[in-house]
């Protein structure tokens, strides 16, 4: 029988294992038991020798204690000892031969599944990544992998070892003395009723664990991404005292369940004590009665005796792989979430672009009932610079999110080349878009490896002809080891519009025929900003460009703006024709204009600003 169905049967018969956490183990098996058998094989053999030796040892003690005590033959009690150290040393070959076989199955386990997982999060949608708190998903992937190899080495060494040694020298017990045998067992029902109602809420208190955990990792992350806000608002206190509630509450939980785990040795051991003493009452009469010779005691007494460990073992692999299970069922949750259409649906190759962009009554919502963009049209004819202006929440960056595929539309449809985006290979629709976000995320490792990002092929002379082509250069020899400069989480800091510059160096390495950009030169002074600018200019040339822009000074030029207000296309036409038309673009040009008046420092108008005039 296999031990899928050997588990299901134990669970059915005697509800050893609550229903999710049954459905859960068998999943577990079925993932990983058939995949490595062999493995499992060869512990299973070490397994089975270390309980036939266990129960070897009872076994003999019989004729050990009729034939040396009561023969006093100081031959066969050599013999014997002799037999007892042999078996001794054989039983430590082959648990440390367990030991090692479960050791490596354990941790390929933990990394094909930390692979697999990671492949899988990859696949998820942006979408994903913004409602799931980071510290959740790293909660959920690194402690997953691990949950899984503790429960399925739990539950293999208390069914391969355990369970075959209390087979063992049960069968030496039975065999021995049926009647002592029954009497031992009539004990065994009421330990697992015992531990069976400490189960659930181990759960319960399992998943509060975990929630606690996240909480303090959630805190260290907002401590490193936030430190600077800490400092100046002198938050300080405030997280000290955040930390110390989830510590605390962690501790606190962490307490109970080492209570509650602990609180099955009371019970086992008063029933471990009272089937001793049934037995040793019992034996004891029918000894005086004329019953078994004292070699049968012995040889029952020692196998009840060594029958003990795995027995408590067994009945409380409940509440050993309870704790674990929460992290196995994060685990599967994340394993469970379906990758988005966006990212797995569309097979059409798209190798080359011969149009513009086209955007047909495209209508989209991220939440059921509350439409970001409606009815929205647009073309972005071949080699053209379309621009974006508009309020603050209007739905600009969603445009550049749709076009990417981040999301698929809710109506209508985006089209290249004539073609439905959704038909295309994602993988070919995102190789012919570069993408520049108002935020450049930089990997950790060298400056040249970030730009690289751009096109991983390229060689160092064309990384360095992106930095140069994007006024990058400059300031990347500046610094103490050029290209090789160690940039992202824990390197060298690079100012906003380095970074820029940095992101405009990747999307020319990338060189597609597509340019998408958010263009914040706002927090910029005027100098750097002229270079980010001229680097923009640069990079858009030949290629079909949509702007989100900030500053209406940048897009003058555009060969068509369109206004982006509530969703929906409010005007369009070029920077004449619209200032010609005295609309919104009118009068969000006006005040800009008045404002770099007013304040020579910034000719930006806020977005706040923006949104007012709109409402005017
Ligand atoms: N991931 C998301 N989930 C839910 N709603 C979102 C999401 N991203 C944006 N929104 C909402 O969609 C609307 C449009 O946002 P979008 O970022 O596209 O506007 P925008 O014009 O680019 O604004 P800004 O100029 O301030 O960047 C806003 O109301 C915003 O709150």
């Amino acid at each position: 029988m296999s031990i899928v169905r050997w588990v299901g049967l134990l669970n059915s018969r005697i509800g050893f294992l609550g229903d999710e956490s049954a459905l859960l183990i068998r999943r577990l098996f079925r993932d990983n038991f058939r995949r490595y058998w062999r493995q499992y094989a060869v512990a299973f053999g070490f397994m089975a020798f270390v309980a036939g030796t266990t129960a070897a040892m009872a076994w003999f003690m019989r004729d050990m204690v009729n034939q040396v005590f009561a023969g006093n033959d100081i031959g066969t009690l050599l013999a014997y000892s002799s037999f007892v150290i042999l078996l001794s040393v054989g039983k430590g070959f082959a648990t440390y031969g367990q030991d090692v076989a479960m050791s490596r199955v354990g941790n390929r386990i933990v990394a094909d599944l930390q692979r697999r997982l990671y492949r899988h999060v990859l696949g998820f949608s942006t979408d994903f990544f913004t409602r799931t708190p980071s510290s959740d998903l790293i909660a959920r992937v690194s402690g997953g992998a691990e949950a899984v190899r503790n429960v399925l080495n739990t539950i293999v060494v208390s069914v391969g070892r355990d369970f075959l040694t209390l087979i063992g020298l049960l069968t030496v017990m039975i065999v021995q003395a049926p009647l002592l045998s029954f009497v031992a067992l009539v004990i065994a029902p009421l330990a697992f009723w015992g531990v069976i109602k400490l189960v659930k809420r181990i759960r319960t208190l399992a998943a509060s664990e975990f929630r606690f955990g996240v909480r303090i990792v959630q805190l260290l992350q907002e401590t490193v991404h936030g430190a600077r806000i800490i400092k100046s608002y002198n938050l300080g206190p405030y997280m000290e005292g955040q930390m110390d509630e989830a510590v605390l509450a962690l501790e606190t939980r962490n307490n109970k369940m080492a209570s509650l785990q602990a609180r099955s040795s009371p019970l086992m051991e008063a029933l471990g004590g009272i089937a001793i003493a049934l037995v040793l009452l019992y034996s004891g009469w029918s000894a005086m009665n004329g019953g078994q010779s004292p070699g049968v005691f012995m040889s029952f007494l020692t196998a009840m005796l060594l029958a003990y460990e795995p027995a408590k073992r067994l009945v409380r692999l409940r509440l050993n792989i309870e704790a674990s299970m929460i992290g196995v069922r994060l685990m599967y949750e994340v394993l469970d979430e379906p990758h988005p259409p966006s990212e797995t649906l569309g097979t059409g190759r798209l190798e080359h672009i011969s149009s513009g962009v086209v955007f047909r009554d495209v209508g989209f919502h991220y939440r059921r009932d509350v439409p970001v963009l409606r009815g929205l049209n647009m073309e972005v004819p071949k080699h053209a610079k379309i621009a974006l202006v508009g309020p603050s929440g209007g739905g600009k960056s969603t445009i550049l999110s749709l076009v990417q595929r981040f999301y698929d539309v809710s109506e209508g449809a985006i089209l290249i080349d004539g073609r439905d985006i959704r038909e295309l290979s994602v993988r070919d629709l995102r190789a012919q878009i570069a993408f520049v976000s108002q935020d450049t995320y930089l990997f950790g490792g060298t400056l040249r490896d970030n730009i690289r990002v751009g096109r991983m092929d390229a060689s160092d002379d064309e990384v360095e002809r992106a930095a140069r082509d994007a006024f990058a250069h400059e300031f990347i020899m500046e610094l103490d080891h050029g290209y090789d400069t160690n940039v992202g989480e824990n390197g060298v800091q690079l100012s906003g519009g380095q970074r820029q510059r940095v992101a405009i160096a990747r999307a020319l390495l990338k060189a597609a025929p597509i340019l998408l950009l958010d263009e914040a030169t706002s927090a910029l002074d005027s100098e750097t900003e002229a270079k980010v600018q001229a680097a923009f200019d640069r990079l858009m040339k030949g290629r079909t460009t949509i702007v989100i822009a900030h500053r209406l000074s940048t897009i003058v030029n555009a060969d068509r703006i369109f206004v982006i207000s509530a969703g929906t296309v409010l005007e369009e036409g070029s920077h004449r024709q619209l200032l010609a038309r005295n609309g919104l673009y009118a009068r969000l040009h006006n005040h800009q204009f008045a404002a770099q008046d007013d304040d020579s420092g910034s000719a930006f108008v806020s977005e706040e600003r923006a949104s007012r005039l709109v409402a005017h």
